[in-house]
């Protein structure tokens, strides 16, 4: 495998785009873990963001029924074309960011780093059975901090809101060519059964956790301009909100569905961003 990377690396000449985050995986065994953690059968459609030179792709068509790979460098489509010929592999030149995704069943990618956070939030507006994605080592432990956690933040709370997430193996700079300046990790992301997810309002906890070490009833006071509120209509309904006192980042989904729940009795969420 990777022989056949470089082989193909020096046939055409590539120069990795760094601002493509276009790190390649050297080390077959962390292909063959992630493979076995997305549990493939024929029976799966899988989403790969960022197929690069095919080394993931390729294990992934061996046990899947369908790979919808979708990747923004022509000059990789096109290499990818000319070097394999997999029966059930769809390419699909583009941002992965802004093109529509197809229905996939499972999601499994050794994702370009620039794009970690709104993959991440756009994945959660799907439904899907299981994600296996390597993130940047930071990134993946504020996916999985819990409240109160020093890197507890906005991505924590909407990520936990809907899913489950585990990060199960940690991934050194040197299982990548070129090395990135960071270090790795592979998250494991399950949705939560339909009646134990949590619709939040985006905008709300926008709004708090641009305070995230304040009050909840002093970061609702200084961003009462983000949910469409002025300050002084808020500050005379602050004293009964509930959590009041609670820093933000010791918030979990569930307490701030108890704010949210109180800032609606009280008409105090601008109609624009309430919840349809
Ligand atoms: C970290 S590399 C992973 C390559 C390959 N899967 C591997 O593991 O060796 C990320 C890949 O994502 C592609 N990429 C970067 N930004 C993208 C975007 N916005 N949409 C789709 N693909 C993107 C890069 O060109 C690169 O091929």
């Amino acid at each position: 495998m990777r022989d056949r990377l470089f082989s193909i690396i020096y046939k055409y000449n590539l120069h990795p785009n760094k601002n493509l985050g276009q790190n390649f995986l050297i080390v077959p065994d962390i292909i063959e873990r992630n493979v076995e953690r997305a549990e493939l059968s024929e029976k799966d459609i899988v989403l790969e963001i960022g197929p690069g030179l095919g080394v993931l792709t390729d294990e992934l068509a061996k046990k899947a029924g369908k790979v919808y790979a979708i990747e923004k460098d022509r000059r990789i489509i096109e290499i990818l074309r000319k070097e394999y010929s997999w029966p059930n592999v769809k390419l699909i030149e583009g941002d992965a960011v802004k093109v529509e995704w197809p229905r996939f069943d499972k999601i499994v990618s050794n994702l370009p780093y620039q794009i970690s956070s709104p993959v991440t939030f756009k994945l959660l507006k799907h439904e899907f059975e299981r994600a296996v994605l390597i993130y940047q080592l930071e990134f993946a432990e504020r996916m999985v901090a819990k409240p109160g956690d020093r890197n507890y933040s906005r991505l924590s709370l909407m990520v936990q809101a809907k899913a489950n997430v585990e990060l199960v193996e940690r991934i050194g700079k040197g299982a990548f060519w070129p090395k990135p300046k960071v270090d790795s990790a592979v998250v494991i992301i399950e949705p939560k059964p339909e009646g134990e997810r949590i619709e939040l309002n985006e905008n709300l906890v926008k709004a708090l956790f641009q305070h995230r070490r304040s009050t909840v009833v002093s970061a609702l006071k200084k961003s009462a301009h983000m949910i469409g509120v002025d300050k002084k209509t808020i500050k005379s309904y602050l004293s009964s909100l509930p959590h009041a006192e609670k820093r933000v980042f010791q918030l979990s989904p569930e307490d701030v569905l108890d704010i949210e729940a109180y800032l609606e009795e009280n008409d105090l969420l601008s109609k624009k961003w309430r919840k349809v």
